[in-house]
């Protein structure tokens, strides 16, 4: 399935994608995680384009201890790797994530160690502060994550996708801000950040109090996600076609625009605007400019253009 939604994807845009498709034969990794990993299956499936999937299907991608260090080891890799200018991340199997491992949670989260109460809560409160980071790391990195959910996506999966720039579903898919079910007050970021994603304060309060599912439409409706797909192959097929269009774009307007993006979310008006006239009083000064530019001007695509390694 994975090889037909490649191809439909490089259909449609050849001329991006052909020169990758000798690099999306080598790295790909349709077994399992690939190694170092092993809750991650990591590959590129086209130009300048990364998928990591995460793969403990037999479990639901439930998040053992495993994946929250692995998600910071591989984000802070395509941080830094010139070749990806964007990421897809999805679920194998048929449900997105079942969220925290709960068999694999016992051992640290509930039972830090200490010698008296202070020092096991520093300890707590170091442990919670790394399992934010699992997350934190995909906002901070500076290629846009669309992020393509199918079935469900509970408790840690919210914490999950509201880091992610672009959020695609199918039309089966669920969401739950499961944590209250489980004794906790959401504390990776699904508190944080899903007010800023949904424009309706009551609806987060009521998904996250009551820990009720939200279905693909009023998760459309809510605007927690932007576009549903009939199924995971067509969504999967979308979640490529779209990273091939960002892929194809400058990556110092695209990278740019994150950054900016998130700023903005988190500072007065003011603030946003005085960290983007700093932003780009030297990013302006790219050849990206020029080259898109004159692109335009003769009613090409911006994807036409070879842009430099950021
Ligand atoms: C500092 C910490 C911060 C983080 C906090 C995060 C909190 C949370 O994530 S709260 C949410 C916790 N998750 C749940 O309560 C969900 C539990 N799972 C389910 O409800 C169902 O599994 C699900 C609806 C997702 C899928 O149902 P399905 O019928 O398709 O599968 P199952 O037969 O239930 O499960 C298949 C095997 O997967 C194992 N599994 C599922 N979820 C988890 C999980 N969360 N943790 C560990 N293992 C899980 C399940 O035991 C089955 O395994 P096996 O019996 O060996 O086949």
């Amino acid at each position: 399935a994975m090889a037909f939604i490649i191809r439909s994807a490089l259909v449609k845009n050849r001329s991006l994608w052909l020169p990758g498709l000798s690099a999306v034969r080598a790295v790909s990794s349709p077994g399992g995680p690939t190694p170092p990993f092993t809750t991650l299956s990591v590959s590129q499936p086209a130009t300048a384009v990364t998928h990591i999937e995460l793969h403990r299907p037999e479990k639901r991608n439930a998040m053992n201890k495993a994946f929250w260090r692995e998600m910071v080891e591989c984000f802070t890799q395509i941080a830094e790797d010139p070749d990806c200018r964007v990421v897809v991340v999805s679920g194998a199997g048929d449900v997105f994530t079942a969220g925290i491992d709960l068999m694999d949670m016992a051992s640290e989260v509930l039972q830090p160690e200490g010698d008296d109460m202070a020092r096991t809560s520093w300890n707590m409160r170091r442990i919670i502060a790394k399992y934010q980071e699992t997350f934190s790391v995909i906002e901070r990195c500076p290629k846009p994550v669309v992020v393509a959910v199918q079935g469900a996506c509970v408790g840690g999966g919210v914490d999950l996708i509201t880091a992610c720039d672009i959020r695609l579903c199918t039309q089966d898919a669920w969401f739950q801000v499961k944590e209250v079910d489980i004794g906790l007050a959401a504390d990776v970021g699904t508190l944080q950040r899903l007010p800023k994603v949904i424009g309706s304060r009551s609806l987060v309060n009521e998904l996250a109090l009551t820990a009720r599912k939200m279905y693909a439409d009023e998760a459309k409706e809510s605007g927690l996600v932007s576009r549903v797909f009939p199924d995971k192959e067509a969504m999967l097929a979308g979640a490529l076609e779209m990273a091939g269009e960002i892929a194809g774009r400058s990556p110092v307007a695209v990278q740019g625009t994150k950054v900016n993006l998130i700023y903005s979310r988190d500072h007065s008006v003011a603030e946003g605007l005085n960290y983007m006239a700093t932003w780009n009083m030297s990013m302006l000064q790219t050849e990206d400019v020029m080259k898109s530019a004159a692109a335009s001007m003769e009613k090409k695509s911006p994807k036409t253009i070879t842009f430099s390694k950021l």
